[in-house]
C-alpha cells in the first residue's frame, strides 16, 4: 500500500490492512467484510475494491469468498436460470449479515431492484470492449473460412455471424483461464470481455479489441457493482467507503445502458449490445438488437446534455440507480422505445430470465 502523495487533498488516515478470510467472519467495529465469488477474476477485482475501502476508512478489510451455483454448475449459462446465478449467493450473504459489501461484475446484475439492497457504488469502469483471442496476429476478418469461434453469449454469436456468416460458433463456458485454454486446443478463437483479461493480466492473449461502434457490448460490461444493505447507507463507515469508490461517469453510462435493457424487458441471454459515453457535456447511448443468426439488426441512438458534476450532485453515491439523476435512465428508456418502435421484439427473443 502506498502513502498518499498529496497530504493536502487526501486524509492522513493510515490505510487499513486487506486480508483474505477463508471462513465466515463476525462483524467488528474495526473490520469491514467484502464478499466475492471465488474465481481469480472476481477475487482480483474485489481486492481492488477492498483496497479502496481500506484507504478511505482506515479500517481493516476482509475478503470473504462465497461459492455460487454459477461456479459449481457446468450447464450452459443460458439454462441456469438467468443472470442471477452469480449474484444471489452474494446477496444472501449480505442480507444475512455475513458481509458488509458485495462486489459483482455489473453486467451479471439483474436490472430490477432487490429489496433491502442498494447499488452503493459503481467504481471507474474498465475497457467495455469485447476481445478476440486467437493465434497471434489473427483478427475476425483474417480467420480462415469455417474457423471455430467459442462464445456462450447469443449477442457475441450474432455479432460474429453478422460479419463472418461462414464461421462456426461453438458454445463456451467456464472461467477465463479454461476458455483461453480452448484456443490452444479445439478452437480457433474465443471472445471474452477485454476488462476481465486486463484485470487478471492476460491482456497479451488478446489479438483484436472490437470497436464499440461495430460490436456494442453487454450493458455495464467492464464495470463493477458494489452492493450494500439499504440500512447501511446511513452508516458513516459504509457511506465514506462508497463515496470514495463511486465514479459518476461510470455510474451514468452504466445506468443508461441498464435502463435501456430494463425497458426492453430483455433477459440475460437477449442479443442486445449497448455503448454509452459521456463527452463534451453530453451523455450518449447507442444500442443494437440482433437476429440470433446475425442476418439482421436494428440500431437506435440518442443523447442528452449531461455533466459529471451535475450528475454527481443528483446521483449521489449510496442512492439506488434511477433514484438520483433521471437523465441516464430517461436516455435508456428513449433508446429502448425507439428499438421497440422499429420492431425489436419481432426480430429477437428479448424475454427470458432477468
Ligand atoms: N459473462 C460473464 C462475465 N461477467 C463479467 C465478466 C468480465 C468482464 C466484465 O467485467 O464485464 C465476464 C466474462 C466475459 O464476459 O468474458
Amino acid at each position: 500500500m502506498t502513502t498518499p502523495s498529496s497530504i493536502d487533498t487526501v486524509s492522513d488516515t493510515q490505510p487499513g490492512r486487506v486480508f483474505r478470510s477463508d471462513g465466515p467472519l463476525a462483524a467488528s467495529p474495526t473490520t469491514l467484510r467484502v464478499a466475492t465469488r471465488g474465481s481469480r477474476l472476481a477475487v482480483t477485482q474485489t481486492t481492488t475494491v477492498a483496497e479502496g475501502i481500506a484507504a478511505a476508512t482506515g479500517l481493516d478489510v476482509a475478503i470473504v469468498i462465497v461459492r455460487t451455483q454459477g461456479d459449481i454448475s457446468r450447464a450452459p449459462l443460458a439454462q441456469l436460470g438467468g443472470t442471477g446465478v452469480f449474484v444471489s449467493a452474494l446477496r444472501e450473504a449480505l442480507l444475512a449479515g455475513e458481509c458488509d459489501f458485495a462486489v459483482h461484475s455489473l453486467k451479471d446484475l439483474p436490472t430490477g431492484p432487490c429489496p433491502g439492497i442498494a447499488l452503493g457504488a459503481i467504481p471507474p469502469r474498465a475497457d467495455a470492449r469485447d476481445a478476440l483471442c486467437a493465434r497471434p496476429g489473427k483478427t475476425l476478418a483474417s480467420l480462415a473460412p469455417g474457423a471455430r469461434v467459442g462464445t456462450g453469449s447469443p449477442r457475441r454469436a450474432a455479432q460474429v455471424l453478422a460479419r463472418r456468416p461462414d464461421l462456426e460458433v461453438v458454445d463456451l463456458r467456464g472461467n477465463v483461464d479454461t476458455r483461453l485454454a480452448r484456443v490452444e486446443n479445439d478452437l480457433d478463437a474465443v471472445i471474452l470481455a477485454a476488462a476481465g483479461l486486463d484485470r487478471i493480466d492476460r491482456g497479451e492473449a488478446i489479438s483484436e479489441r472490437f470497436s464499440l461502434a461495430e460490436a456494442p457490448t453487454a450493458a455495464g460490461q467492464g464495470a463493477l457493482a458494489v452492493e450494500v444493505r439499504e440500512e447501511d447507507l446511513l452508516d458513516t463507515r459504509v457511506s465514506v467507503a462508497l463515496a470514495a469508490l463511486d465514479d459518476p461517469v461510470s455510474r451514468a453510462t452504466a445506468n443508461a445502458e441498464r435502463e435501456m435493457l430494463n425497458a426492453l424487458e430483455a433477459g440475460c441471454a437477449a442479443p442486445v449490445g449497448a455503448a454509452a459515453s459521456a463527452d463534451d457535456g453530453r451523455l450518449s447511448l447507442r444500442a443494437t438488437v440482433y437476429r440470433l443468426d446475425g442476418s439482421a439488426s436494428l440500431t437506435a441512438e440518442a443523447s442528452v446534455p449531461w455533466t459529471a458534476s451535475g450528475g454527481a450532485a443528483a446521483d449521489s453515491p449510496g442512492m439506488p440507480p434511477g433514484s438520483g439523476s433521471p437523465l441516464p435512465a430517461n436516455l435508456g428508456r428513449e433508446v429502448a422505445a425507439d428499438l421497440l418502435n422499429q420492431g425489436a421484439a419481432a426480430l429477437a427473443p428479448l424475454g427470458g430470465p432477468q
